[in-house]
């Protein structure tokens, strides 16, 4: 982004549209091959690929606009509060708001469902508007997360947000920023014996989409 905006001073409004039409032709998926796996305690794991995604702040641009984010509301003990990200759910079957996440979902496929003994076939979105949109410490233990093995794989676009990590129960948390264009995949026990969080923060930032790909009935 910013190089094209540096270019701009110096190039003829001809030149600029093929520099962008470059940026928006190279923009995509790489190879999954360089993926790194770290093997946390208690039989959870996670698979780190930063910059998986190429042209990832386009697909972001794209997501803010096409996608129909919702505010939701929650019961806290005896009062209803806002949860702080907007959110939209595609349910198994339903086209993905964007070709590039179709692909990546058919990449993971192609990498993991062997390992995972079915497919990814659902995506949540998360959108962090900024520090105070956040998520609590959690696992994913709805569905199968809850009692077995399973895989939660999560494209992140747009600024970096630091996802934490930590056993439950207590213990040492680990910190990736994840952003334009990251992946992580958390596997192995990671939802039932890890919990994982996006805190709050009061550092400005800027705004975060999250893709979480996961199998039938996870949430
Ligand atoms: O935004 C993220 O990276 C995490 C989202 C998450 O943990 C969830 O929606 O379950
Ligand atoms: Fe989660």
């Amino acid at each position: 982004m910013c190089s094209i905006s540096l270019y701009a001073n110096h190039m003829s409004s001809a030149a600029l549209q093929g520099s962008l039409f470059d940026a928006v032709e190279t923009a995509g998926l790489g190879p999954l091959d360089a993926i790194r796996r770290t093997t946390l305690s208690r039989g959870a794991w996670i698979d780190v690929l930063p910059g998986w995604l190429a042209g990832a702040d386009s697909l972001f641009e794209r997501l803010v606009e096409r996608v129909p984010w919702h505010a939701e509301r929650r019961q806290m003990y005896d009062r209803e509060v806002d949860v702080p990200r907007l959110l939209s759910f595609y349910g198994e079957g339903r086209t993905l708001p964007d070709p590039v996440l179709t692909e990546a979902r058919a990449a993971l496929n192609d990498r993991y469902a062997a390992e995972l003994g079915e497919p990814f076939r659902t995506a949540g979105l998360c959108y962090y508007r900024d520090g105070r949109d956040s998520v609590a410490w959690h696992g994913d233990t709805i569905g199968r997360g809850g009692t077995e093995d399973t895989m939660v794989a999560i494209l992140s676009v747009g600024a970096a947000r630091p996802l934490l990590l930590r056993p439950r129960g207590g213990g040492e948390t680990i910190r990736y920023a994840l952003g334009h264009g990251d992946l992580i995949v958390m596997g192995g026990s990671c939802q039932r014996t890890w919990e994982h969080a996006i805190p709050k923060t009061a550092k400005p930032v800027g705004p975060r989409i999250s893709i979480q790909f996961r199998p039938r009935g996870v949430r």
